[in-house]
């Protein structure tokens, strides 16, 4: 069922979760599970969330897009019943999202104007597993008379085989890399002139694969090759990001924020000792880098400032550390914060959770969930600039590209408002009318230091997690 709106008489879910059979021990265990061609993942380590199946689907648009997706779920909790065995973050009812970066499409006139900016999906069927325990939830609509019994579901939707893409050809995107380099050469410039302090600025490539691409080869390939990355998939939109904008988890909030990048230095037929000594001098200049260290600093910053309202205490470490990935490294900051749950912050209006539109005393406030603290990070110094309008505007005039979904939030929220959103970064978007035909997206934060043809390799570097997971073998 899509709902475009908030649903007039919200349509009532019977939920329900109970501890299921331990998964093999493996980073791919709960992709390996996944039906079909339309997953739902939020995976790292092999713990975290898959689903399956579609009882609700809500698309929202334009600038309003969180806050209508929050009052949709928001609306649909009040008459749902839940019986929920296992009580962990994850459990109960679960909805999956993804969101456009801008609250508008460049040249508006040329888009459709039915595609949806954001969308909140909540599956049939969840599988989940955190530290050694897994659960399995089933989602029900009151009155779905067609829906297959509860004891049954997680096994009725029959599992198509898993195709790999088979080859697949690239082509410039919607900028030409040359053209690419004129563009960050040009928010340089702006720079220069102090208009701004930074801009992020992305560019992407096109890919033709042989064959339907299946999100869940990719899946498995991210899973294990980028297992500190958050590995997503939410209605075509495929990656495995290492930011986590931001994890809200009874009342404790957490941001992995980055900026200042260095590409890995490749050497297969290194020895190991030579390998470890190239990393170390490599993340040595990494930590050096006056150029690379202010990027994040503005990132860094942003993240603090736009949380600091929600919260009674933030601990921002002062020096940020290097997060070595398999093809970069990048400057890493891990924020912490504790949730003013005082009533204080600018959190809402209602409290969250089943039933609580009976139970609530009128006026109580309610905690932000993790949605809204979402929307207030998006879009972070690390995917859009400093000061922020300025940057998203010089973003619309130079980019020369549509982001779509690519740096906006992704990931889940729960019955509690509890969840966690990544930034859509090292992704890749699969058409929804030529499923042979994938985006794949890399940015990079220009800073007045920076060097277009360095920003070009960094994207390059940037781009090799998906071009890996559509690889074979
Ligand atoms: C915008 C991207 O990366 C961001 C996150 C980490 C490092 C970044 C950088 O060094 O430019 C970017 O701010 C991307 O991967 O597309």
């Amino acid at each position: 069922m899509t709902v475009t709106a908030p649903p007039l008489a919200p349509p009532r879910l019977v939920v329900r979760t109970s501890r299921a059979d331990d998964l093999p021990d493996d980073l791919t265990a709960l992709v390996d599970i996944l039906p079909d061609a339309r997953p739902l993942a939020w995976v790292r380590h092999g713990d975290g969330v898959v689903g399956w199946g579609e009882a609700l689907r809500f698309e929202t648009f334009g600038p309003g897009r969180f806050a209508d997706a929050e009052h949709a779920w928001h609306q649909v909790l009040v008459g749902a019943s839940v019986h929920d065995d296992v009580r962990l973050p994850g459990t109960g009812p679960i909805a999956f999202g993804s969101f456009a970066f801008d609250d508008v499409v460049p040249g508006d006139e040329t888009e459709d104007p039915t595609r949806a900016s954001g969308a909140l999906l909540v599956p049939r069927v969840v599988v989940g597993r955190r530290d050694g325990v897994c659960w399995t939830t089933t989602i029900e609509l009151v009155g779905d008379r067609a829906a297959p019994a509860p004891e049954v579901l997680p096994d009725a939707y029959p599992r198509t085989p898993v195709a790999a893409p088979g080859r697949v050809d690239y082509t410039e995107g919607s900028v030409s890399p040359e053209d690419w380099k004129a563009v960050v050469a040009e928010g340089v410039s702006r720079i220069r002139t102090r208009e701004l302090d930074k801009v992020v600025l992305a560019r992407d490539v096109a890919a033709t694969a042989e064959n339907p691409v299946d999100p869940r080869h990719l899946l498995r390939r991210l899973a294990r090759a980028y297992e500190a990355c958050w590995t997503f998939s939410v209605d075509g939109l495929v990656g495995a990001t290492p930011e986590l904008l931001v994890r809200s988890e009874r009342g404790h909030v957490t941001s992995r924020v980055l900026a200042g990048t260095i590409p890995r230095v490749e050497g297969p037929e290194q020895e190991s000792r030579d390998a470890e000594e190239a990393d170390r001098l490599t993340a040595a200049r990494l930590a050096g880098s006056s150029k690379d260290l202010e990027e994040h600093q503005y990132a860094a910053r942003s993240v603090a400032a736009a949380l600091a309202p929600f919260c009674s205490a933030m601990d921002v470490p002062e020096t940020p550390f290097v997060l070595h990935l398999p093809n970069v490294m990048h400057l890493a900051t891990d924020v912490t914060a504790v949730l003013d749950l005082s009533g204080g912050s600018r959190g809402g209006h209602e409290p969250w959770g089943p039933g609580a539109g009976s139970a609530s005393e009128p006026g109580a406030p309610r905690p932000p969930s993790s949605l809204s603290l979402a929307a207030a990070l998006h879009p972070s110094a690390a995917v859009c600039g400093t000061p922020t309008v300025a940057a998203r505007s010089l973003i619309r005039e130079i980019e020369g590209m549509d982001r779509a979904r690519y740096a906006g939030p992704v990931g889940w929220v729960g019955a509690d408002g509890d969840g966690e959103w990544g930034i859509a970064l090292r992704s890749a978007e699969i058409s929804d009318r030529n499923p042979r035909h994938v985006r794949l997206f890399a940015g990079c934060g220009i800073v007045a230091a920076s060097d277009p043809v360095a920003e070009l390799a960094e994207s390059e570097a940037k781009l090799e997690p998906m071009r890996y997971a559509l690889g074979e073998g």
